[in-house]
């Protein structure tokens, strides 16, 4: 499998500040898998997100100190447009993200892809694909000002995806949503994998970041790297930590092995399926 994206010992340090944000940070997505991070807040997850992206140092300017390849090459070789193409940026907060130069939801959503200058039956196209994928029908014709902060983060991911980016960032894509918008994020996320899309996301609902996810990373309160691999490895590391919350297959499970009802195994359940699957056996047995 090809590495996309690769860090090599990434140290941060934002301007005129003393303490490092990231320190020691190594990394390496491959191509069509999904990289989960998570941490306690401020633990550097989206100054992380900036630094795969490029923002960092360009826009935040700081100390960076180690290497960032994107296809094997370092990105200070690439300019902000084939950056903007290769890697979809989806912030936390979609406030930022509305461009504020279109009147309707639809227009906004094709607003990357004219300034890409994309022949317009092109751009139509691929907008009415997404209001179909976010069902924003009801909504496409609206001020994006005017809708609710869940609606905003809708178009925001809308926006993005309509680029049909390779790589794409998700910081926190469902922290406005409610269940059903939150669901139809995720399977949007798996259907980016199917198409060979390479995804990161951070996200505090982690029990739906659980289901989706090839590689888990976890950042410490200081900044450093608590542990990084498949998930069910790192959950088994972070059993013995109180460093994060763990997801609820590994926290039901701890406390099956802890009343000694299921023996501790090799790896930790991580999804759903994974902790049915472990009583289910209990029962069995
Ligand atoms: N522009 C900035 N200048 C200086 N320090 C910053 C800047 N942006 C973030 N920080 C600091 O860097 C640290 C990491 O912030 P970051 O937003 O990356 O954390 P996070 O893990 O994404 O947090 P959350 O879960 O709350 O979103 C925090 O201590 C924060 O105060």
């Amino acid at each position: 499998m090809n590495s996309v994206i690769e860090l090599k010992n990434i140290n941060y340090r934002y301007p005129l500040t003393e303490k490092k944000t990231l320190m020691n940070i190594n990394l390496n997505v491959e191509q069509g898998t999904i990289l989960g991070i998570m941490g306690v807040n401020g633990s550097g997850k989206t100054t992380l997100c900036n630094v795969i992206r490029g923002f960092i140092p360009s826009f935040y300017q700081g100390n960076l100190d180690g290497e960032v390849l994107l296809d094997g090459k370092p990105i200070a070789q690439y300019d902000e447009a084939q950056l903007s193409m290769k890697i979809g940026y989806i912030f936390q907060n979609p406030f930022t993200q509305i461009s504020g130069v279109k009147d309707t939801v639809k227009e906004e959503i094709g607003y990357g892809l004219e300034n890409l200058g994309k022949p317009s039956d092109e751009i139509l196209e691929r907008v009415a694909k997404i209001i179909n994928l976010l069902e924003l029908e009801d909504i496409q014709n609206k001020n994006p000002f005017d809708l609710s902060g869940g609606q905003k983060q809708l178009v925001a991911i809308g926006s993005i995806l309509a680029l049909n980016p390779e790589i794409i960032i998700f910081d926190e894509p469902t922290s406005q949503l409610d269940p059903a918008g939150t669901n139809r994020i995720f399977k949007i996320i798996e259907n980016l994998k199917k198409d060979s899309k390479t995804v990161i996301i951070v996200e505090h609902k982690i029990d739906l970041m659980m289901e989706c996810i090839d590689q888990l990373l976890v950042l410490k309160s200081d900044g450093t790297q608590l542990a990084l691999g498949k998930p069910e490895m790192v959950l088994k590391k972070l059993l013995n930590e109180n460093e994060v919350a763990l997801p609820t297959a590994a926290r039901v499970y701890r406390e099956l092995v802890q009343r000694q009802l299921v023996e501790k195994g090799e790896s930790v359940p991580v999804t759903r399926a994974d902790i049915v699957s472990v009583i289910n056996k209990m029962e069995e047995a």
